[in-house]
Formats: structure tokens, C-alpha cells, sequence
């Protein structure tokens, strides 16, 4: 099953607990929701947070939004339960957490089928441990279903017991692998949090250097980061515009017989023009999704 090349600049993590934030998930320019029955629900809350999810998912409202349904691990008492519920809903990926071995995502997949998820339904992926990260090539070949993977870089570096340092040096080689194994299996990938709120200029450092590594966008834990999401993860003006010129550009070199084409002293080549009209049909989509 192909990924579908969506929008996914922002995508914001909401307690299934926090019904005020169910509601707003409605009104949020974010690109994608994390309904989250895991980590920011606490124990006495998780079956009144999955009966809630249900129900919002139910009403509706959430337009293009890509909507992922955070559950607990199989490994928990709550696991099952959330990924029968989960598989009934109209969302469009169940997210497991803590996803250390392809069979885990097997598991989750012939649950899906019993019980008669819909077609389209995808499984993503935490990447958050050390052990996801050296089996990330064998997760992300794991199922059709999989649709992508999300970086938990808060759990990875409990786990590693590195420092989350501004330039995350430390859990590079994590990233890059995870992105890796993505990229080679054509999965989406989303990077992980940056957990200081009030620290607007570290969180745009971390957008700018996630959209550089390769990553499709941002998870974000309050409203107030989308604006920013969205900006570093879209092709910027000046982007699209070099993409439609080189496109245009290259068109009339092969139509004269030429494979190759300078512009603005720039060589330009096939796959420069691959690059070129993803670029531009990401821009088309951004454009949609922001009018709807
Ligand atoms: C961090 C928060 C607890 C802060 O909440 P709050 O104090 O309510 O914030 P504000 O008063 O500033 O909120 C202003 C309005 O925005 C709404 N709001 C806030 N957060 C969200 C949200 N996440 N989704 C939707 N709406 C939100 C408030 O309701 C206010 O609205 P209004 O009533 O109109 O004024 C809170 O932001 C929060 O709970 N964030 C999510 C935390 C979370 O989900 N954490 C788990 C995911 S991160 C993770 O697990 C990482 C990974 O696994 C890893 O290992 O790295
Ligand atoms: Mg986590």
C-alpha cells in the first residue's frame, strides 16, 4: 500500500482525557491530530479517554485533518481494548507506541482485520527506543499497512540517558536511522517533540533542522507551535518558484532532444525535476489544506 503524500507540517499530540481539546482539535490549522490514549493519560482516565475519542470521531468536524489514534501498548492492560476501539473509528492510522519488532506490528494488523478496519486505515510507528532504531529496517517492512513513523525523541532519551540538547547531536545517528528506513521503505516520518513552550527561537532551530534532515514534519504539544510548524515545513516562495522555472525549463530541453539543462548557471538534471514536482505538488496540497 503506497503512503499518500499529504501535508503533515504539524501535527498536534491532544489528551483523549481533555475533551476541550477534542473539540479544538476541530478549529486547529494543524495538518495532522494525535488523539493520545498513551503517555498523557493517566491510568484511572484510559477507558473514559477511549470512549471519548470514539464519540468525537463520531461527530466528526475534523475535515482534512489527518487524524491518528495514539494507543497503549499490547504489552499493557489497555492495549487491546484501544486497538479494537481504535480499529472501529473512521481515523485514518492507529499510532502504537514503544514499537520494537515487526511482529508487534503484525499483531496490531491482524486485529485490525478481525476487526474489519477499513481499507485505508494505516499503522504508524513510535520510533523510541534503542532497539526500535537497530530494528528499524525490519519495522518499516514490516506490514502494507504501515503508513509511517513518528520520532518519540523524549522516551529514546530517557532510554539512551543522553542529554536532549539543542542540536540533538546526541540522538542523531537515531534519527538518521529511523529516516533511513523510511525513506527506503516509503513510509512517512514525523520528528519528535520540543517540550520547552516558552522557548519559540529552540523550537524554530529544531523545526529548520528536522524539515534539513529529511523529515515530513513536526509533532507538537500545544496549539500555539503550528504556525511555526507550518512555515518551516512548507516550500517557501522562493522554493516553488525555482521548482516551476526549472520544470518549465527542462520541458523545453527535452522536447529539443537535450537530458540535461543550465539555468541561472545552475546544471539541471531528471532528477532535479523529480525533486522539483514533488516540491511543487506538496504546494498545491499546502495550499487546499490552508483554504479549507
Ligand atoms: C501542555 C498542556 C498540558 C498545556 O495545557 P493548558 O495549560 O491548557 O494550555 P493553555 O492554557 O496554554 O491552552 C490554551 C488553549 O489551547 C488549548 N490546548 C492546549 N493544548 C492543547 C492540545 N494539545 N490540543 C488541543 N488544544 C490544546 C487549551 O484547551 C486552551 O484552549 P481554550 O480553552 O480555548 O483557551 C497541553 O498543551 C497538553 O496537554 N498538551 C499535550 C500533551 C501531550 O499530549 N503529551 C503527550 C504527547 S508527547 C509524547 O508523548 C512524546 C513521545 O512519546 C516521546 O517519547 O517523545
Ligand atoms: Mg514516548
Amino acid at each position: 500500500m503506497a503512503v499518500i503524500a499529504r501535508p503533515r507540517r504539524s501535527v498536534l499530540y491532544m489528551p483523549g482525557s481533555n475533551a476541550r481539546a477534542l473539540e479544538k482539535g476541530r478549529s486547529l490549522p494543524a495538518d495532522g491530530l494525535i488523539l493520545d490514549l498513551e503517555d498523557a493519560v493517566a491510568p484511572d482516565a484510559k477507558d473514559t479517554a477511549r470512549d471519548q475519542i470514539v464519540a468525537a470521531l463520531a461527530a466528526g468536524g475534523y475535515g482534512k485533518r489527518e487524524i491518528q489514534i495514539r494507543t497503549n501498548g499490547l504489552n499493557t492492560p489497555w492495549g487491546y481494548a484501544d486497538i479494537v476501539a481504535a480499529a472501529k473509528t473512521s481515523a485514518d492510522a492507529i499510532l502504537l507506541p514503544k514499537v520494537e519488532s515487526a511482529d508487534t506490528v503484525r499483531q496490531v494488523a491482524a486485529i485490525m482485520e478481525a476487526e474489519a478496519a477499513h481499507a485505508d486505515m494505516r499503522i504508524w510507528c513510535m520510533m523510541e527506543t534503542p532497539l526500535a532504531m537497530l530494528n528499524a529496517r525490519e519495522i518499516a517492512g514490516a506490514h502494507p499497512r504501515l503508513g509511517g513513523f513518528v520520532m518519540g525523541t523524549s522516551d529514546l532519551a530517557k532510554d539512551l540517558n543522553c542529554a536532549h540538547t539543542p542540536d540533538r547531536l546526541p540522538m542523531i545517528t537515531s534519527l538518521g536511522l529511523c529516516l533511513l528506513a523510511a525513506r527506503a521503505y516509503g513510509l512517512a516520518i514525523l520528528d519528535g517533540v520540543h517540550l520547552d513552550l516558552a522557548d519559540d527561537a529552540g523550537f524554530a532551530a529544531s523545526c529548520t533542522q528536522g524539515r534539513d534532515m529529511g523529515f515530513d514534519g513536526k509533532t507538537l504539544i500545544h496549539p500555539k507551535t503550528i504556525a511555526a510548524a507550518n512555515t518551516a515545513f512548507a516550500p517557501a516562495e522562493s522554493e516553488i518558484d525555482w521548482a516551476r522555472k526549472i520544470i518549465a525549463a527542462y520541458e523545453d530541453a527535452a522536447s529539443e532532444g537535450k537530458g540535461v539543462v543550465v539555468v541561472d548557471g545552475k546544471l539541471i538534471e531528471n532528477l532535479h525535476v523529480v525533486s522539483a514536482k514533488r516540491l511543487v505538488a506538496m504546494a498545491d496540497q499546502i495550499a487546499e489544506m490552508d483554504a479549507a
